[in-house]
């Protein structure tokens, strides 16, 4: 199977037995293709974030399968999505997360410590991101020392760090003014593509959607 992430029959529904349930998914089929790159474009409150925290392990749908790099997440104990999450997801917010008393280089690194990569390989690893991402004179910078731009491009490096299957990004240049978001997103493509890397990218940003392979449209449920 060639399909990065696959959802199938996906529904989700808060407070399902409360006085007021709120179905927010429903039966919703979605894949991502090895190398693809899709856009996921939704009105406030469709239920962008639920669909990205279940496509991310983070939560769990009331009904329906996920696969994520050809293995059926249904089901798995905590234990093994958190494995399956550190192995083969990435992730970049609105705002970049980064850990402040570090630098660019070793936020980094510290990803790929903690997931058994030596210190030397962690360290080049890094450093080739960095450059990739124009960012190479900022590498012993810590984030307050960095523009915005700068600290979303090593937030992507940071999630590029373990070379996931997938990249889930939440509106990663929402936090930018138009014309930065512009060359940011650039960047992040430029990233994604050279690596071949796949990705589901939300974003309420009509001319960045139309720049990815395919845009999934989340009307919301009733
Ligand atoms: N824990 C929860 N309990 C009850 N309702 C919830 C919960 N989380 C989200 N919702 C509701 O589900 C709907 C979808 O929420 P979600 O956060 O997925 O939307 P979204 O598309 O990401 O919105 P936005 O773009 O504004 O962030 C909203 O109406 C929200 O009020």
């Amino acid at each position: 199977m060639s399909d990065v992430l696959r959802l199938e029959g996906v529904g989700k529904t808060y407070a399902a037995d409360g006085p007021s349930p709120v179905t927010v998914l429903a039966d919703l089929d979605l894949s991502v293709a090895r190398g693809e790159v899709v856009a996921l474009v939704a009105p406030s409150g469709a239920g962008k974030s639920t669909l990205l925290h279940i496509a991310g392990l983070l939560d769990t749908p009331d009904t329906g399968r996920v696969w994520l790099a050809g293995r059926d997440m249904t089901g798995l104990p905590d234990r093994a999505r958190t494995e399956a999450r550190r192995r083969d997801l990435g992730f970049v917010y609105q705002f970049h997360h980064l850990l402040p008393e570090f630098s660019a280089a070793e936020n980094i690194v510290l990803p790929q410590l903690a997931n058994g990569v030596s210190a030397r390989d962690a360290q080049a690893r890094a450093a080739d991101l960095l450059e990739r991402v124009g960012l190479s004179h900022r590498a012993g910078h810590r984030p307050a020392q960095m523009s915005g731009g700068e600290q979303q491009r090593v937030a992507f490096c940071r999630a590029l760090a373990n070379a996931p299957a997938l990249l889930l990004a939440d509106e990663p240049t929402g936090n930018l003014d138009p014309e930065t978001a512009d060359k940011v997103f650039d960047v992040l493509m430029g990233l994604v593509r050279d690596t071949g890397l796949s990705a589901l990218i939300a974003t309420h940003n009509h001319a960045l959607a139309a720049r990815m392979d395919r845009v999934v449209r989340l009307a919301g449920a009733a």
